[in-house]
């Protein structure tokens, strides 16, 4: 009938037109599909090829270039750190000379405050990477900063690895500063564990070319009390045994709730190559600060300012007042007052 053919059509041709438009949205998705496969696969090309490049030509430095001159900064600027001069110079002249190393530079830096321990981190990028801390291979971590909230830690291991993989896929090169070590969340740190030694693998770039530095106040009073001991033997702070003071340390930040590295797997496998003891400062290491200081902001050395910042300053141990109980971390902002006021 008629009527019937009519919806009869109708509905045929309703149906046609969802046919059709169904076969428009499969082509359309089809398209798409394909436009993301090519896409994809023009980016893993990219990221193959380079990957290749990076393994058989080593050819994937990021920008990064060890100058020699940090050797020589060290010894005009660094004060009274012996074992810090020594342990670094050597730990990258043994890293850098090779092409391949078997596993990342792995550093820790502790020590009380003031030493000097952010001073020689940064002073270090700068001789690794020409825009030293600004550049973009070089990740500051600070667990204060980052994660603050103690109750996340479970998501953050999460994020800090993703964090680390991501830079280092971009740059096998990277350098890592973990600061404040002693403020991170017990047991974060393991996450970072595969990095650090010689068997990970992150496809596309040669991670065991990255350096990774711990820094830390954790281990301090174990140094500043070897450091006494020494003073009260009336022993030079230069003649200290290294392996007696790595020792402490280790075992210090190993027992230390506290420290960031409780009980870690990190201290445990050994995958610290170098300890790096930072030595609580005395009077005459503060005045050589005071000495630096001025030069650096292009004022006057005046003997009388030298002295009167140099005695401003606390120092312990309470009887022998032997050390710097800041180091010479507020030399620079009592170098105001005193030097304009002794004018
Ligand atoms: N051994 C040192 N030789 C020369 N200058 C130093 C030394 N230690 C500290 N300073 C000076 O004091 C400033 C503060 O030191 P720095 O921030 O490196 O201390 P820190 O050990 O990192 O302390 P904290 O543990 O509190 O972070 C430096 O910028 C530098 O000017």
């Amino acid at each position: 009938r008629p009527a019937d053919r009519a919806v009869h059509a109708g509905s045929c041709s309703a149906g046609g037109a969802a046919a059709a438009a169904a076969m428009c949205r499969s082509a359309a998705v089809l398209a798409l599909s394909l436009a993301l496969l090519s896409a994809a696969a023009a980016a893993w090309d990219l990221w193959a090829l380079r990957a290749l490049r990076c393994s058989f030509t080593e050819d994937c430095e990021c920008g990064f270039a060890f100058g020699a001159g940090l050797e020589c900064e060290l010894a005009v600027t660094l004060v009274g750190q012996p074992l810090v001069r020594q342990q670094l110079m050597k730990g990258l002249r043994r890293f850098l000379e090779k092409r391949s190393p078997e596993k990342p530079l792995v550093m820790s830096f502790h020590g009380s405050t003031g030493t000097g321990k952010t001073f020689v981190s940064s002073m270090l990028v700068r001789h690794l990477f020409p825009e030293g801390l600004r550049s973009r291979h070089v990740h500051q971590f600070s667990p204060i900063v980052h994660f603050p909230h103690a109750e996340h830690v479970e998501r953050y291991k999460e994020n800090l690895k993703h964090w680390i993989q991501g830079n280092l896929t971009n740059c096998g090169r990277s350098v890592f500063l973990f600061e404040e070590m002693d403020k991170m969340h017990p047991g974060l740190i393991d996450v970072i564990m595969p990095f650090l030694g010689p068997s990970w693998v992150v496809y596309g770039t040669n991670y065991r070319k990255a350096i990774f530095i711990f820094i830390s106040n954790a281990g301090g009073e174990q140094i500043n009390e070897m450091t006494l001991d020494l003073w009260r033997a009336h022993r030079d702070r230069e003649e200290i045994s290294l392996q007696d003071m790595e020792a402490a340390i280790s075992k210090a930040v190993f027992e230390n709730p506290q420290s960031g590295f409780w009980k870690s797997g990190i201290i445990n496998e050994h995958l610290i190559d170098f300890v790096v003891p930072f030595l609580p400062l005395k009077h005459h290491h503060v005045k050589q600060c005071v000495i630096n200081e001025l030069v650096q902001q292009g004022l006057e050395v005046r003997q009388g300012v030298v002295q009167e910042v140099a005695d401003s300053i606390p120092y312990f141990p309470e009887e022998e007042k032997l050390f710097s109980s800041t180091g010479c971390k507020t030399v620079a902002s009592r170098i105001s007052f005193f030097f304009y006021d002794l004018i």
